[in-house]
């Protein structure tokens, strides 16, 4: 009931401890704090937190305009509801290097195992379009050390995403790499690579844990679980996918709704009244209520 048992700061330690074992670490991106309860079910590692989900949720555009404080607010309501660690989007940290160290802060206290900050310039654009742009190797390092720094819980995992390989190429990228971790990273984000051999490079340049980012439609090709394994990658990410399921069968319900003026012929497809139930666990919050009124009046 009411849900994740354990501390925000347990489920970091826990996290950790499955990071340093080496085994790749799974994270679909939950589109609400339900679909995390999903994400835990089904068995995966992680929930991810992602900030093309939350700024499409809004109905907005991946281009920063998304605050500090619905970031926290979603990880907040996200992180309460999963017994996973949740890795999180915080874009590039939502400013200067100061705003950094409060994003981290805030971070934490909303639950956060992880989170990730990168070194696009502000406004920041989705990671797999064309046209971004990074800022220079001082203010990447100052991002990275503002976070390192900043936290309490040394369990939180600062994780530093670069752009870098879209814009100067994979060499430059890993230079950028490996200065991030040099200013504490504890883990890098190669965005937009574009073959497994990159993949491999990176894992052959940094000796931090990486992650994949398996987003449809974007510049990497969507490599299978054991194929990351195969290259050394240790957790991946498909953020917006369960976003994407979601509204394609919203779609499809829609037009079937408009065209026959029913949605009978699609009951099958629906998560059932039952399942929806025991998802949030019905039963658990009856129970508390019937002990609650447990009374008897008569004298
Ligand atoms: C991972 C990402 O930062 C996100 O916000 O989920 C996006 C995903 C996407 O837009 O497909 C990114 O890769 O920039
Ligand atoms: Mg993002």
């Amino acid at each position: 009931m009411l849900y994740a048992k354990q501390t925000a700061a347990a489920k970091r330690a826990a996290f950790r401890e499955r990071l340093a074992s080496g085994e790749l670490l799974r994270f679909p991106g939950a589109f609400n704090p339900l679909s995390a309860r999903l994400i835990e079910r089904r068995g995966f590692d992680g929930v991810y937190v992602s900030g093309a989900v939350l700024s499409a949720d809004l109905g907005l555009p991946d281009i920063g305009l998304t605050t500090l404080t619905e970031v926290a607010g979603r990880t907040h309501q996200i992180a309460r509801m999963t017994e996973l660690p949740t890795l999180v989007d915080v874009d590039t940290g939502f400013g200067e290097p100061m705003n950094v160290a409060r994003t981290v802060q805030e971070l934490e206290d909303a639950g956060a195992g992880g989170i990730h900050i990168e070194d696009q310039v502000n406004p920041k654009r989705c990671g797999h379009l064309d046209g971004k742009e990074v800022v220079d190797d001082e203010t990447a390092i100052k991002r990275i050390r503002a976070a390192v720094d900043a936290r309490r819980d040394p369990n939180l995992l600062i994780m530093a995403r670069t752009d870098a390989r879209g814009v100067v190429g994979l060499p430059g990228a890993i230079d950028r790499m490996k200065a991030l971790v040099d200013a504490g990273a504890d883990a890098i984000f190669p965005e937009a690579m574009a073959t497994l051999d990159e993949f491999a490079a990176v894992r052959a340049s940094v000796d931090v844990p990486i992650l994949a980012n398996m987003t449809e439609f974007g510049k990497s090709e969507l490599f299978t679980v054991s194929q990351l394994r195969d290259v050394g990658v240790n957790i991946v990410i498909w953020p917006v996918s369960l976003l994407r399921l979601a509204m394609g069968a919203a779609l499809s319900g829609l037009d079937e709704l408009d065209a026959s003026g029913s949605l009978a012929a699609l009951t099958g497809q629906m998560q059932h009244r039952a399942e929806l139930y025991e998802l949030i666990d019905y039963e658990g919050y009856n129970a508390f209520d019937s002990g609650i009124f447990n009374f008897n009046v008569e004298k």
